[in-house]
């Protein structure tokens, strides 16, 4: 059984994204609030999403983020957002199964359609505030991106913020990794 990549809790999310140390480039894509899924699907001729894992836990078991009371039960969706075959973002969401419950039960059955096509078409979508962070070389994403054939030798940025859907909240993690092009 695939374990969940621990992003939540092996780096240091900040919320103060002026004075992150990476380019003007990597910052761009972190702070837009667009959807990534839109803005992935423009720069590729095939955009496609690779479901890794998706189970439901709660923090006891997991590495999971401190956005929810760890007596929650959360899904947990891990993906791979991919350009023209390439893995370009490694995508985990949180989703507390009281979110689930309220009346999005069709979020644990979204498989390969992207979550961006669901959260952007609901009117009630709001947005918290954006938290980044840096990866440093030898953490579990570049671990992944070795499985990858994305070997790496800097750090990647990540990206996460809370979304809300009539006020049910869920927590998008993204990691941009080599491939997606941001580093260059
Ligand atoms: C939130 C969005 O959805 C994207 C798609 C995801 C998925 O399918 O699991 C996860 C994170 C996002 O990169 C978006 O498009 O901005």
């Amino acid at each position: 059984m695939n374990k969940l990549l621990n992003i939540a809790l092996s780096t240091e999310w900040k919320k103060n994204v002026d004075n992150i140390s990476c380019t003007p480039e990597v910052a761009s894509w972190l702070v837009d609030q667009a959807s990534l899924t839109k803005k992935l699907e423009a720069k590729a001729e095939n955009f496609s999403v690779e479901v890794k894992l998706q189970t439901k836990t709660d923090t006891k078991q997991d590495a999971l983020s401190s956005y929810f009371p760890s007596s929650e039960t959360v899904l947990v969706r891990e993906v791979l957002l991919k350009c023209n075959h390439v893995a370009n973002v490694f995508a985990q969401t949180e989703i507390p199964q009281q979110t689930i419950s309220s009346k999005y039960q069709q979020l644990e059955h979204i498989g390969e359609e992207p979550l961006g096509k669901f959260l952007f078409q609901e009117k009630s979508l709001k947005r918290g505030e954006i938290e980044v962070a840096e990866f440093l070389v030898g953490s579990p994403i570049h671990q992944l991106c070795e499985s990858l054939q994305q070997t790496c030798h800097h750090s990647l940025w990540a990206r996460r913020s809370l979304f809300y859907i009539e006020n049910n909240p869920l927590l998008v993690t993204e990691v941009f990794l080599p491939a997606s092009g941001i580093y260059q």
